[in-house]
Formats: structure tokens, C-alpha cells, sequence
């Protein structure tokens, strides 16, 4: 292993974390990071840490400057179109009994940086490339790039270049988009260049009719800021405004911008503030919350990795971390058989990730009715929810029962910390 030549293909948060579990056993490693875009991508919204995730960064000894960067977000409150509030659900500050706000919340950007800072003097990272197609041989990979038109031979390669990777399309036999598992929920992220929360670090979930949501969540900077969400979510049989969706985020982030202009232009409240915001902000992203349900996250010398092989909203970056140290931690006990190694990695990571995948359907459906009536009987039900702290006592019995997040069945590899 310690002379192994590994190219993985994307240079975000799963890619650094199998990085530097393999550099820290092995730090002669030869490791090629190929990033498609010009420069690192540090952007993002909130995203959070959980389950076995939690015990990983703390054995990386990242915990507390991750830590010192959280989102500082107290709860979660939705609220009517003046912005009274309806129902308020607080941070648990817990690591074991969580709430929709987690103890390690943390915009994406601030973490993916967190992470390559810990690789990046000892990995090569190309920029502005991608992998265009592989070749399978005995004991590596061939790989072409798609600018320079160079091949290079590898032992390994590692997709791990999000929800969309052409590899695992190519490994498959599949277009990438067949694996897609649309939960019904499309979101514009973006950063407000005004504090509309006040001061205030609750984030705040306002529902109109239609599945429309505008949620507002706290910023850390100091000269006062807000990050905005644009959610839509449709129901199975509403083809029509998927399609419109669908159509935009295909024809980029004007195309967007301008759809959620016309869908959110009568919806009142602080949405017409919003809408400027998302206009006058730099870092417009918007996505499909989808699964990736992947039949196998491995095929010869080729491997998928974070949301590659299982992308999960709501849980994928932590499915990204857990899979970073599963894939290290399994090549680097293999003594060099890397294909028990592949094996055992899909072996532990794809029931896990099953097991993590099947309940959220149509849990936003279920939270977001798409009509006023709806949205009111839901009100009430939230309301009497959290008056009555139901959701803490759920959480806590879940707990105690051992119903609590679920943990990976991590093997020990505690000696790769040493
Ligand atoms: C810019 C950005 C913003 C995001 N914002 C959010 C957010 O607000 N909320 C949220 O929940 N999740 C967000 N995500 C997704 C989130 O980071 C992942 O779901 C999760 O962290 C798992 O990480 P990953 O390493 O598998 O994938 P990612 O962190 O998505 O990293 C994949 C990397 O691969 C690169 N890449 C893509 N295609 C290719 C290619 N063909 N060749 C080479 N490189 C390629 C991408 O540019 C990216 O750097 C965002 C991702 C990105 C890239």
C-alpha cells in the first residue's frame, strides 16, 4: 500500500477525508486529485454532522476547529407570513439526541476547507479536468482525461465527484440519472447581504400554499447577513412543476432565478426581500434533493465514494465522511489485496446507507401540504408538538431504546489514529 497511485476524480468533502485516513498510514501514498472546476468550490449551505461522522472528525483532530466554526444556529422555527411564530424546536447541543439542527452544523464551504487544508500540501490536484472514460485492466486502471487527452495507469480510481459523476455512469453501464431517486424537493441556496432574521439565530420556515417554502437561516458574519432557501416541494403526481423545475436548474442559475421570481412573487412576508437578496447575491447554487441508489459502489479497480455511490440529503455529508475512513481504513488492512478491500467497503457502506436512505419518502410532503387547509391542521399539530416538548421526549426515549441515530458498523481501525 504505501507506494500505491490513486487518482480520485472531485475534490470536495468525501475525497479529503479518504485522503488523509490513507496519507496518515501511509504518507508516501501517491494521491491525484482531478477537479472539474477552475478552483476549489468553498461554498455552500448549512450542512451537519452526524452519527458515526462525529466520531471521525474527533479522531482527526478536527473536532474543534470545526466546532469553531458552526453555524451558531439555535433551533428551527416555522413561523406565519408576519413572522409570529408557530412552533419553535431548539438545538439539542447533543451529539447522541439530535434535532432538525445539528451540534455540528457548518456551511459546506467553511468544512470542505477545513478538510483539504488537512491534505493539501501532499496530494496533486488538477484543476479544470475530468476523467472522459477508463479502461479496466488486471490489477489498475487506465484512465483518459478529457482535456489534456492523456492516459495514465493507476491502482485505483476513486469517484467521488458528486451526485451527477459520470463514472459511476460509465461503471454501470448506466446514465448517471437512472440511479436518481427524486424526493420532490428542488432548493436555490444563497446568501443575503442583510441580516433579516435581526439578529436572531433561529432559522425560520414559512410555508405558503403550493409546497412554496421561504427558509431563512443565520449567517456568521458580523456585518450582518441571512442565508436564504428557496423550497419547492411537489407531489408524485404534480408532473407539471417538476418539469418547470427541472427544466430551469438544466439551463442554469438565471433560468432559476427568474422561475422563482414568478413562483414566489405573491407569497407576501419577507419574500419580496428574499427575492432581492437571491438577485444581489454571489453564490446562487441550486439542486434536486436526490438519492443516489447505487446496486454497487464498486467494480474492478474503480470505486464510488460520498454522494458518488449514496448521495442522501440530509445525511450526506456525513455518509461522505463515514465513507472516506471506511475506504482508507479497508485498503490500508487489506495488505495490499485491493480487492477484498473494494469488497468489504460495499459490504459495510451499502446496507448502511440502505438502512439510511428508505425513511425520508415523502417526509417532506408529509411536513410541507400543499394546500391552505393543510398547512393550518399541520400548523396546529407542530404547534401542540413543541408546547408540549413531544419531540424532545421522542428523541430522548429513542435513545434510551437504542432507536437514537444510527451508528456505521465500524470495523476498528483505531491503529490508523496512532
Ligand atoms: C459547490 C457546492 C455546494 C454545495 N452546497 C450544498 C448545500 O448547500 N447543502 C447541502 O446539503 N449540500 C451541498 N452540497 C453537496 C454536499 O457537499 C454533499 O452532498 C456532501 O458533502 C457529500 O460530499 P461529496 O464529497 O460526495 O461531494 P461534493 O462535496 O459535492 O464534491 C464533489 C466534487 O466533485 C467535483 N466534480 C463534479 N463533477 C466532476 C467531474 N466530472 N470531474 C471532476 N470533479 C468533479 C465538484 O466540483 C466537487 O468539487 C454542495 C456541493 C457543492 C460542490
Amino acid at each position: 500500500m504505501s507506494n500505491v497511485n490513486i487518482l480520485i476524480s472531485g475534490s470536495g468533502i468525501a475525497s479529503s477525508v479518504f485522503a488523509f485516513w490513507l496519507l496518515r498510514a501511509h504518507p508516501t501514498a501517491k494521491i491525484t486529485i482531478v477537479e472539474r472546476d477552475p478552483a476549489l468550490r468553498l461554498t455552500g449551505a448549512s450542512v451537519d454532522i452526524r452519527s458515526s461522522a462525529v466520531d471521525i472528525i474527533k479522531w482527526m483532530n478536527a473536532e474543534q476547529e470545526i466546532r469553531k466554526h458552526t453555524t451558531k444556529e439555535e433551533g428551527l422555527q416555522f413561523v406565519k407570513a408576519n413572522g409570529k411564530a408557530i412552533a419553535t424546536f431548539l438545538a439539542t447541543g447533543r451529539s447522541d439526541v439530535q434535532s432538525f439542527t445539528s451540534e455540528f452544523e457548518i456551511f459546506r464551504g467553511r468544512l470542505a476547507k477545513i478538510f483539504i487544508d488537512l491534505i493539501i500540501d501532499r496530494v496533486k490536484l488538477i484543476f479544470d479536468e475530468s476523467v472522459d472514460y477508463f479502461e479496466q485492466r488486471d490489477d489498475s486502471v487506465a484512465v483518459t482525461f478529457a482535456k489534456s487527452k492523456e492516459t495514465k495507469t493507476y491502482d485505483l480510481l476513486v469517484a467521488a465527484d458528486g451526485l451527477g459523476s459520470k463514472i459511476r455512469g460509465i461503471m454501470l453501464n448506466r446514465k448517471p440519472h437512472e440511479q436518481l431517486y427524486d424526493e420532490g424537493v428542488h432548493v436555490a441556496y444563497f446568501t443575503i447581504k442583510r441580516d433579516l432574521l435581526q439578529g436572531g439565530r433561529l432559522a425560520k420556515w414559512y410555508n405558503a400554499p403550493g409546497g412554496r417554502v421561504v427558509f431563512l437561516r443565520p449567517d456568521l458574519d458580523p456585518t450582518g447577513r441571512t442565508r436564504g432557501n428557496l423550497i419547492n416541494v411537489t407531489t408524485r403526481g404534480d408532473t407539471e412543476t417538476k418539469a418547470r423545475l427541472n427544466k430551469a436548474l438544466r439551463e442554469g442559475n438565471d433560468s432559476y432565478m427568474k422561475l422563482m421570481e414568478d413562483m414566489f412573487c405573491d407569497v407576501g412576508g419577507v419574500a419580496p426581500e428574499v427575492l432581492q437578496g437571491m438577485r444581489d447575491s454571489d453564490d446562487f447554487y441550486c439542486s434536486l434533493f436526490g438519492q443516489i441508489r447505487s446496486p454497487k459502489l464498486r467494480d474492478g479497480r474503480v470505486v464510488l465514494l460520498g454522494d458518488a455511490g449514496y448521495a442522501t440529503p440530509g445525511f450526506g455529508t456525513s455518509l461522505a465522511i463515514i465513507g472516506g475512513y471506511v475506504l482508507a481504513g479497508e485498503l490500508l488492512s487489506s495488505s495490499g489485496d485491493v480487492d477484498a478491500a473494494l469488497m468489504r467497503y460495499e459490504d459495510i457502506m451499502l446496507p448502511f446507507v440502505k438502512g439510511s436512505q428508505g425513511g425520508g419518502d415523502n417526509a417532506m410532503q408529509m411536513l410541507n401540504p400543499q394546500t391552505m387547509w393543510g398547512i393550518r391542521i399541520r400548523n396546529v399539530i407542530l404547534g401542540f408538538v413543541s408546547w408540549v416538548k413531544l419531540d424532545r421526549l421522542v428523541m430522548r426515549v429513542a435513545s434510551v431504546m437504542g432507536f437514537g441515530e444510527k451508528k456505521a458498523p465500524l470495523p476498528d481501525y483505531q491503529w490508523l489514529a496512532c
